[in-house]
């Protein structure tokens, strides 16, 4: 989390793979929910994905991170296609946060970041009864990393709290440093500000930038145009499982097809759509 990104968006945009999802479909029975979707995320780039309600992005976030295996198609992360257990992904380098929030309740904030390091630790269930020397020093780095992650999320200073006792902003940036953990190369969100104030957007914007800026690359599903067209490189809109258009957010912004697009699922959306992008 050292390394500072100062490449110009341009570059980003046209730099090396580090996801690729090629023609993804994922059909539920008669449903097609996602149709025929190419999607490309570069490294230390930040990807948005739109589009109104049911357009399919979080049955395509969930082909994405192998919590569905694509009906056809394939996604290929970093070089390799995806493995098709979640567990997998998070070894090859992906985490992901939900749209409800899933933590620990009852454990501490810093017991909590300690889960997700636990996927890149070697003790198994004998050494921890034991507890010898080997587990204690790892135990002893994996709560250092743990706090470290804290710090960098700005939550430094409710490492004894219990996750539930969090405002809920705070349990959103909880469930990054969670994810940290995992040592990803990309971090998928689903929708990180749902439910929060217009100061813990504003947060989570800052916070999601310095993700970016020490190295890693992020997929970012949410409904708040403003903060999507301020944050990320690059735009895709779905609707209706199809891919409507993939460009920078200027593009995306003032491609008439997306209003129209949010004015033909409900007039919820469009106004919504249309408050945003005037603002
Ligand atoms: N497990 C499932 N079984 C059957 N149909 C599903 C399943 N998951 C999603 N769908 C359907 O697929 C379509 C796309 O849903 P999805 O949740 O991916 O959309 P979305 O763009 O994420 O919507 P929202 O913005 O409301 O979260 C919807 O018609 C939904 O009802």
């Amino acid at each position: 989390m050292t390394a500072v990104d100062t490449a110009p968006a341009q570059d980003r945009a046209s730099g090396e793979a580090m996801l690729v999802a090629e023609d993804v479909t994922m059909r539920f029975g008669g449903l097609t929910a996602v149709d025929s979707v190419n999607f490309r995320v570069n490294r230390g780039e930040i990807m948005g994905l739109i589009g109104p309600n049911g357009a399919g992005k979080t049955t395509f976030f969930n082909c994405l991170t192998g919590l569905y295996l694509p009906t056809s198609g394939r996604v290929v992360f970093d070089g390799a296609v995806l493995p098709p257990k979640p567990r997998k992904v998070v070894l090859a380098g992906m985490a992901r946060t939900f749209q409800n929030i899933r933590l620990f309740g009852n454990m501490t904030a810093l017991e909590n970041v300690m889960v997700g390091r636990y996927c890149r630790t070697t003790a198994g269930p004998f050494t921890s009864i034991i507890r010898g020397p080997k587990y204690r020093r790892e135990e002893a780095a994996t709560r250092h990393r743990a706090q470290e992650l804290l710090d960098f999320v700005g939550l430094g200073h409710t490492t004894d709290s219990l996750a539930r006792n969090l405002p809920y902003g705070d349990q959103r940036r909880l469930e990054i440093a969670r994810a940290l953990a995992t040592d990803p190369k990309l971090l998928l969100l689903d929708e990180p500000t749902a439910g929060m104030n217009p100061q813990e957007t504003r947060q989570a914007e800052e916070l999601i930038f310095k993700i970016r800026d020490s190295g890693l690359a992020i997929v970012v599903i949410e409904h708040d145009m403003r903060f999507i067209f301020t944050l990320c490189d690059r735009v895709l809109c779905l609707v209706q499982g199809k891919a409507l258009i993939e460009g920078t957010p200027a593009q995306v912004q003032s491609d008439p097809r997306v209003i129209e697009a949010y004015i033909g699922t409900g007039p919820e959306d469009a106004s919504e759509l249309e408050k945003e992008l005037d603002a």
